[in-house]
């Protein structure tokens, strides 16, 4: 699914009002017409529930005014409240002239703001996409005064005061809704960790808007739906052998964080890795042989770090990082690695952090390699904090352009960036795998699927990311989320993956 700017929206707005025959009125009702069925079928007011809709002078009010409208015309207690403004948009006055007399309407002032009872339901239609500055005077009021309310705040198409695709000035003013429902795509800016106190829970309404044009807009940034990859697996060939899947190499752990190496290796068997061999220090040997009988165990001479790189020859993917440490001698590991490794390559972690620490390292990176940093150690990647969370996506795509490798930024919507610079949000996943060891599952999964040569880089990359967010999701519904523990993730990385299996054989 296409993540659209607010330019982009309103060139589609326009090509669906030509395609279709329509009038830019009637999309509106449409979008009113998705709002009312939404509250009602989620929501279930009583008729007595005040319902007060926020109106602003654009088009975002407009939808506000038609949803009053349609609410009333139900049998709905709604109350509408205007902003003054010097100009109104064409679609906002008609529906100001459909309002039916009876629905209360009041200009908003300073001195005559509603009370807004813990029992009413708030809909913010001040401004949505067409905002150009952030909120001041009569409108910043009004935001603070929502926000005071103990009402449940539903926001339509964006959360008045948010910017639809710019940094966000800081302090300004912005509603913080419960619900942001926005019209067919989400917006990049629901995706960002600093809005999230503001959007909410988010859901995107479907108005007919035209997919041939959407499918003709170039973007450079795709959210992952949940049924977009399903089928994108390669079923199992009946005579398949474990040749067919790859020898995967993991270079994992050190003294006192063996269990990160556990975690990696048995996500990467969930996987469907042909075989795996695990290269940890002594201190691991036993541990990993007890714990996880499955893989082969190639000691490191060293008793706690990991000092010496195999032979990768027979290897058709490596991983490195889980647990390793930072000692010098792991990272000369690191370096000989990259040298010679002519198979994919999955780096997290510590290997990542020495990167950071030893930049030259960077230039090394063989063509394609995935890295699958976390925030921070992104930073240290790149070696200078984001300013904003925009200006992260930027440093991502600007990194993956230079080193002409995947990176998957993780967080709530981990961001995988192809060498392109094309960023793909992922939607699964939940706060119960913000737990220690869950970045360790994603190495080890995603080094399974680097190893199986039917999948392209990218849809490796894709898989992982969404089927680990996916086995959280399972793993949720069992443990619940503070239950939830890294091993968790890898029982139902299986059950993740054959959601996404393709139901006929591959050629
Ligand atoms: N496909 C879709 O998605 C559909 C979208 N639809 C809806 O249309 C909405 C977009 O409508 P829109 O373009 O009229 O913009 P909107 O957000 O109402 O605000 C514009 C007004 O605000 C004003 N203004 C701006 N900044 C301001 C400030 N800081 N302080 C004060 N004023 C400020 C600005 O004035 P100006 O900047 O010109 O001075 C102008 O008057 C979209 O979010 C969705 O709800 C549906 O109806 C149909 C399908
Ligand atoms: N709130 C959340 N929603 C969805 N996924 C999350 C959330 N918090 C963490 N995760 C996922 O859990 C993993 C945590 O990785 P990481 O921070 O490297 O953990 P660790 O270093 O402990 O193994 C990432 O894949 C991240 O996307
Ligand atoms: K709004």
């Amino acid at each position: 699914m296409k993540l659209l700017s607010a330019a982009l929206t309103r060139t589609l707005d326009q090509a669906t009002i030509q395609a279709q025959g329509i009038t830019s009125l009637e999309l509106m009702e449409r979008a009113a017409t998705a709002l009312f069925d939404w509250i009602l079928t989620e929501l279930r007011p009583a008729y007595s529930t005040p319902i007060h809709l926020f109106c602003g002078p654009g088009n975002n009010g407009g939808d506000g005014l038609a949803l009053a409208r349609l609410l009333h015309e139900a049998g709905y207690a709604a109350h509408v409240w205007l902003l003054p403004a010097k100009r109104y948009s064409a679609d906002f006055t008609a529906n100001r002239l459909r309002l039916p007399a009876e629905v209360p309407c009041q200009e908003l002032a300073a001195a005559r703001f509603p009370e807004l009872p813990a029992s009413a339901v708030l809909i913010d239609a001040l401004f949505g996409t067409g905002l150009s500055r952030p909120l001041t005077d009569l409108a910043a009021e009004v935001v603070a005064h929502l926000n005071r309310s103990p009402a449940l705040r539903i926001a339509v198409d964006l959360p008045s005061g948010l910017l639809a695709d710019a940094p966000q000035p800081p302090d300004s003013p912005l509603v913080q809704a419960h619900y942001t429902l926005c019209f067919e795509l989400p917006k990049l800016a629901f995706l960002l960790p600093g809005h999230a106190a503001f959007v909410g829970e988010w859901h995107t309404l479907q108005i007919g808007l035209e997919q041939e044009v959407i499918h003709n807009m170039a973007v450079d940034n795709y959210f992952i739906e949940d049924n977009y990859l399903k089928g994108c697996l390669p079923k199992r060939p009946r005579f398949s052998h474990k040749g067919t899947f790859g020898h995967a190499l993991l270079l994992a752990g050190s003294q006192g964080k063996v269990g990160a190496a556990v975690l990696a290796a048995t996500a990467c068997l969930r996987g469907g890795v042909g075989l795996l061999t695990v290269r940890v220090p002594q201190v691991g040997y036993a541990i990993l042989q007890t714990a996880v009988p499955e893989a082969m165990c190639l000691p490191d001479s060293a008793p706690d770090i990991l000092t010496e790189l195999p032979d990768l020859t027979p290897y058709a993917a490596v991983g490195m990082g889980p647990g390793l440490g930072q000692q010098a001698a792991s990272r000369e590991v690191l370096r000989q690695l990259l040298q010679t490794a002519t198979v994919p390559l999955v780096l997290d972690a510590d290997a990542l952090n020495l990167l950071g620490a030893n930049r030259e390292l960077l230039e090394l990176l063989p063509p394609d390699t995935l890295l699958t940093p976390h925030p921070k150690e992104f930073e240290r990647l790149v070696g200078i904090p984001a300013r904003h969370d925009y200006h992260r996506l930027e440093q991502l795509r600007a990194f993956v352009r230079q080193h002409r490798c995947y990176c998957v930024l993780k967080d709530a919507y981990t961001a995988v960036a192809a060498p392109d610079g094309t960023l793909y949000f992922n939607g699964s996943g939940n706060p119960g795998m913000a737990t220690g060891g869950s970045g360790d599952v994603l190495t080890g999964l995603l080094l399974a699927l680097r190893a199986d040569k039917r999948l392209s880089a990218l849809d490796a990359a894709l898989l992982g990311v969404y089927a680990h967010g996916r086995a959280g999701d399972l793993a949720a519904q069992e443990t619940g989320e503070a239950g939830l523990i890294a091993s968790d993730l890898v029982r139902f990385i299986g059950p993740a993956l054959q959601e996404l299996t393709a139901s006929a054989p591959g050629l």
